[in-house]
């Protein structure tokens, strides 16, 4: 049986969360920029010889002011924080994200990936590799790079995801599709 696991992806605009999620959903890279208001979709994934339909939400652009939505937070089994390596900016508004996910879940073990995205602009980059790690351990969580160009990136992140959120859920956290 498939296992259904809901996945928010957040970070500040323009990092790659729509351009990281189309990859993973069409394995095709969008070269124009459109705003997200917000997105969901749905597709099935394999991990570990699991099958899951994941059930994946493009968020709009976060900055350091936005409020939470209510709505990221109900039913989310796990979160993709995205920023660009080549906008310091969006480094630093992940932390304010993730300090408010904390807070708002009050679970200081919400499964997470954190991604420094475009990659392959790395001669434009702002964010250092060792930032991006350093914050990644701080944290105890998965850190990666990547280019939403390259189809096994985004493949990597929901791996790594997937990973987490078994880890800390285990078999206890909700199987089959009732509630996507
Ligand atoms: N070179 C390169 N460009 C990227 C990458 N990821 C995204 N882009 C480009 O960056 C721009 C913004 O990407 P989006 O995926 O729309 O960004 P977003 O985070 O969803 O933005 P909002 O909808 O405003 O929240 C687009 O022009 C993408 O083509 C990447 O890994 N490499």
């Amino acid at each position: 049986m498939s296992k259904c696991r809901k996945i928010a992806v957040l970070g500040s605009s323009l990092v790659g969360k729509s351009a990281l999620t189309y990859q993973l959903m069409e394995k095709m890279f969008i070269k124009e920029y459109n705003p997200t208001i917000e997105s969901t979709y749905r597709t099935t994934f394999t991990y570990n010889s699991q099958e899951y339909e994941l059930v994946v939400t493009d968020t709009a652009g976060q900055d350091e002011f936005s409020i939470f939505p209510a709505q990221y937070l109900i039913d989310v089994h796990g979160y993709v924080l995205v920023y660009d390596i080549l906008n310091k900016k969006s480094f630093e508004v992940i932390s304010t994200l993730h300090d408010r996910l904390i807070n708002i879940t009050g679970n200081a073990n919400v499964p997470l990936v954190l991604v420094g995205n475009k990659v392959d602009l790395d001669e434009f980059r702002e964010v250092s590799f060792e930032d991006g790690k350093t914050l990644a351990a701080k944290w105890n969580v998965t850190f990666l790079e990547t280019s939403a160009k390259n189809d096994d990136d985004a493949k990597k992140i929901f791996n790594a995801l997937l990973r987490e959120i078994e880890r800390i859920n285990g078999n206890v956290s909700r199987d089959g599709c009732v509630m996507c």
